[in-house]
């Protein structure tokens, strides 16, 4: 099937739901298309995420939503009751392990196996196509807050046929996010293309009258990434998703860590986002945003730990954002115990509260930094659709290839990589090498300016070496990676 941005015809998507549902045994469990649609119906409208998110949107609350899973069934639906009663989420997430996310559920199998043996979670999340649609249902069932599958899947076909079958009502990913930052060789043309299917598949549940949110990867690598080249992700996949017929969209963004710069960049994100879907002709979309708490290296000290996620909290409040995406004092380990997440929830949600009703006021340097954001954005998609010749997937696919958007640090092979980040003197994220993103000179002057404050400020020359030292700054303490 030729790749392009248009919405699947039925014969296409039947035809590739056919061979998808035989890739393990319990896609069988999901065979019949309306009855999963049925079953989604019958999920209360205060578990519904696509609802949820609207409602805080229009309420100026801002969810906290923090991310879980282990092995065994029973184990991950204590964990996740404790995190609802004891942490106060407002949303629920399924973290899926990393077989399934590479489609190796036969690992999964074993994993599984091998977890109900020593009694405790061998693997490093939920293992949502093997626990299959009844597993999956119990989960929600078992829950009263909305239920989300987050991962990290070039390919989640399956997978989200059987989470959407058991009700769950939220999907992160997307045929860039999912692919750039966590595959080394999968091609953007075919996870565009299995991003398409997810997709579509939301879209039929929508036109069967169930709303279903869709979520692309916000933070792409969790390094330094600048806030227009993330935003720029997010809307094309965005994009990508109303053509498929996706109505609940929440674009995301990881905290770099400058407040006004981070509040910049929600607030463009939110505008761009409705500007771009709107100029497109998809009128109809709910759009929401979810702001990473700090994705980078986190301090080992739990105390300071804390102080990272308030400062995430708090920036998620201020820039307005409908949700949050809660880290934990364990970060610097790894997988949090279910006490940590439940302390990172509560740290969150107390921040969260104190703030309600505040938002950062609009100021002379915020407005800057919104329209920076947004002018870099738009040089980025707009280049695209050109290339493209108006077909964004087409653009998209020759635009990684050409560096038009560059992700630093990302393993894939088909990304550019030569786009390099910097701190600038406060902390903002700049663009130190611009690679071929097309801006215009005065974008480039700004960021280089910006850099150079910087340089005469620690007495250094501009370069690589301040993306490093950035890149060890918050786990030591500071944000700015000051010359030692
Ligand atoms: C995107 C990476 C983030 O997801 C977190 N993460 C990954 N797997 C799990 C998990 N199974 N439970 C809780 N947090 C998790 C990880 O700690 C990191 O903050």
């Amino acid at each position: 099937m030729e790749l392009n941005n248009k919405k699947w015809t039925d014969d296409e998507f039947y035809g590739v739901r056919k061979q998808i549902l035989n890739t393990w045994e319990t896609g069988k469990g999901v065979a019949d298309l309306e009855k999963n649609i049925e079953y989604a119906k019958s999920v209360p409208d205060h578990k519904n995420f696509a609802k949820k998110m609207e409602k805080a949107k229009n309420e100026g609350i801002t969810l906290a939503q923090p991310r879980a899973g282990v092995a065994l069934l029973d184990k991950h639906i204590e964990l996740l009751r404790y995190l609802q009663d004891d942490g106060g989420a407002d949303l629920l997430p399924s973290t899926i392990d990393a077989y399934t996310r590479l489609n190796r559920y036969d690992e999964c199998e074993v994993g599984i196996e091998e977890s109900r043996k020593v009694g405790r979670s061998l693997l490093n999340g939920f293992p949502g196509v093997n626990h299959g649609v009844e597993g999956c249902r119990r989960v929600l069932e078992a829950v009263n807050v909305p239920l989300e599958a987050r991962h990290g899947t070039p390919d989640a076909r399956l997978l989200t046929e059987i989470i959407h079958a058991a009700g769950w009502t939220s999907n992160e990913g997307g045929g860039i996010s999912y692919n750039i930052p966590y595959a080394k060789s999968v091609s953007i043309e075919r996870t565009i293309k299995d991003w398409q299917y997810c997709d579509r598949l939301v879209g039929i549940y929508e036109e069967a009258g169930v709303s279903i949110n869709r979520e692309p990867f916000g933070p792409l690598t969790g390094t330094i990434v600048p806030p227009s080249t993330s935003n720029a992700v997010a809307i094309v996949e965005a994009l990508m998703a109303a053509e498929q017929g996706v109505k609940s969209i929440t674009v995301g963004y990881g905290q770099c860590g400058n407040l006004i710069q981070d509040v910049a960049a929600i607030r463009a994100l939110q505008s761009q986002c409705d500007e771009y879907l709107r100029n497109n002709g998809y009128n109809d979309c709910v759009v929401t945003t979810v702001f990473h708490q700090w994705m980078g290296g986190f301090p080992a000290d739990e105390a300071k730990a804390f102080g990272v996620i308030s400062n995430g909290s708090a920036t998620a409040a201020l820039a307005g954002a409908t949700k949050v995406i809660v880290k934990t004092p364990h970060e610097a380990i790894g997988i949090p115990t279910k006490e940590a997440n439940c302390e990172g929830i509560k740290t969150t949600k107390m921040t969260l509260n104190l703030l309600q009703g505040q938002q950062l006021p609009m100021s002379e340097q915020l407005k800057t930094e919104i329209a920076i954001i947004k002018a870099e954005t738009k040089c980025m998609i707009d280049k695209l659709f050109e290339i493209g010749k108006g077909d964004l997937a087409i653009g998209a696919v020759k635009g990684f290839d050409m560096g038009v958007i560059d992700i630093p640090f990302a393993p894939s092979k088909y990304n550019f990589g030569k786009m390099m980040p910097a701190r600038d003197n406060n902390g903002a994220v700049r663009y130190l090498k611009f690679g071929n993103i097309p801006f215009t000179k005065e974008l480039k002057d700004y960021n280089v300016k910006k850099l150079e404050e910087r340089g005469k400020f620690e007495g250094r020359e501009v370069g690589f070496q301040m993306t490093v030292d950035d890149i060890f700054a918050v786990g030591k303490g500071r944000l700015v990676g000051r010359p030692e």
